[in-house]
C-alpha cells in the first residue's frame, strides 16, 4: 500500500491505537495522533493493559520515562498484543544510558515488536554496534546505524526505522529512504515519541513495512510544510500539527521514498 493510500486508510478507520508512552510525549503524541486521524488511548496500569490491548488496532511501548511498575505493565502489553496478533511498536528510548533501562529493552524485544523506531544511536547500540547517544538525543548519523537495522530486522524478524534527516526502514530485505521533514523537529521534545506513536496507527491499517514507510513520509511532508512557516521551535509545533491535519490522501509526495 503506497503512503497515500495508507494515509486514506487511517482516515477511514479512525483506529484505537494503545500508546505505553512516556510522561513528557503523553499529550504531543495524543495530539499527533489525533491530528493525522488516529484514537488514541494513553494506558499504563499493570491491572488494564492485557484486557486493553486486544480491542485495539495496535499498541505502542516507549520507555522514556520508565519505572517498574510501568515495565511490568509494558512486558504484560507486549504479551497480549502477540497473542491477540495486534501489531505493536517498540521505541528504545536512551536504552543505552543505564543498565536498568538497557535490559528493559532487551526484555521488550524479546516479546517480538513488530517494528522498532529510533534515532541512530539506539538502532546501533541494540544491536551492540557502539553508539554515542546523549540520553534521548542521537549523536550518531543515520547512515552509520543502517548496517545494525538490517541486522535487528533479520534477528528479530521486525521492521526497523532510523530517524534523523534522512529516515532509514528495513525489514531486511527491502530498505527505504525517506527525504523531508525539518531541522527544527530535533528541538521539539517528544517528536520522536510521537512519531512512534503514529507508526502504530499506520500499522492498525496497513501491513508493517508500508505503514512505517507511511508514517514516516506523513511525518516529513507535514514537516516540511510547517518549516516553510515556523520562526522557531514553538510556532513550528503549532504548524506541524496543522499540516499532519490539512495533508489528505493523494497530498503526501511519493518521491520522498526511495526503496532498494
Ligand atoms: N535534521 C533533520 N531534518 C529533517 N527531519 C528531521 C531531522 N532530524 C530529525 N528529523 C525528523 O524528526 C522526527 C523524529 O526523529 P528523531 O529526532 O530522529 O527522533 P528522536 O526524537 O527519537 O531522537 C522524524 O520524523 C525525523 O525524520
Ligand atoms: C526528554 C525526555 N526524557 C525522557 S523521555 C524524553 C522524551 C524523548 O523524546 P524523543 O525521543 O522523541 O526526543
Ligand atoms: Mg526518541
Amino acid at each position: 500500500m503506497t503512503p497515500n493510500a495508507a494515509l486514506d486508510a487511517l482516515r477511514t478507520q479512525a483506529p484505537l491505537v494503545h500508546c505505553m508512552t512516556n510522561y513528557v510525549a503523553m499529550n504531543i503524541a495524543a495530539n499527533v495522533m489525533l491530528a493525522a486521524g488516529a484514537s488514541p488511548a494513553m494506558i499504563h496500569a499493570e491491572e488494564e493493559v492485557a484486557d486493553f490491548t486486544p480491542i485495539c488496532g495496535a499498541l505502542t511501548i516507549n520507555i522514556g520515562t520508565l519505572s517498574p511498575p510501568w515495565l511490568t505493565a509494558m512486558l504484560k502489553a507486549a504479551g497480549s498484543a502477540n497473542t491477540a496478533s495486534v501489531p505493536w511498536v517498540l521505541d528504545p528510548v536512551a536504552h543505552f544510558a543505564t543498565p536498568y533501562r538497557g535490559d528493559a529493552a532487551r526484555q521488550l524485544l524479546g516479546f517480538k515488536p513488530t517494528i522498532l523506531r529510533g534515532n541512530a544511536s539506539e538502532i546501533m547500540a541494540l544491536s551492540g554496534a557502539g553508539g554515542a547517544g546523549k540520553g534521548a538525543d542521537s549523536g550518531d548519523e543515520v547512515a552509520a546505524a543502517k548496517d545494525s537495522a538490517i541486522t535487528l530486522a533479520t534477528t528479530h524478524g521486525c521492521v526497523v526505522a532510523i530517524t534523523g534527516p534522512v529516515d532509514f526502514v528495513t525489514d531486511g530485505t527491502r530498505q527505504a529512504e525517506i527525504t523531508g521533514g525539518d531541522a527544527m523537529m530535533p528541538k521539539i521534545t517528544a517528536l520522536g515519541c510521537a512519531l512512534t506513536a503514529l507508526t502504530g496507527a499506520y500499522a492498525a491499517v496497513t501491513p508493517p513495512l508500508e505503514a512505517t514507510v507511511a508514517a514516516l513520509t506523513h511525518f516529513a511532508e507535514a514537516g516540511e510544510q510547517a518549516g516553510k512557516v515556523a520562526s522557531g521551535p514553538g510556532s513550528f509545533s503549532l504548524h506541524f500539527l496543522d499540516h499532519l491535519h490539512l495533508i489528505q490522501p493523494g497530498d503526501l509526495d511519493e518521491g520522498r521514498v526511495t526503496w532498494s
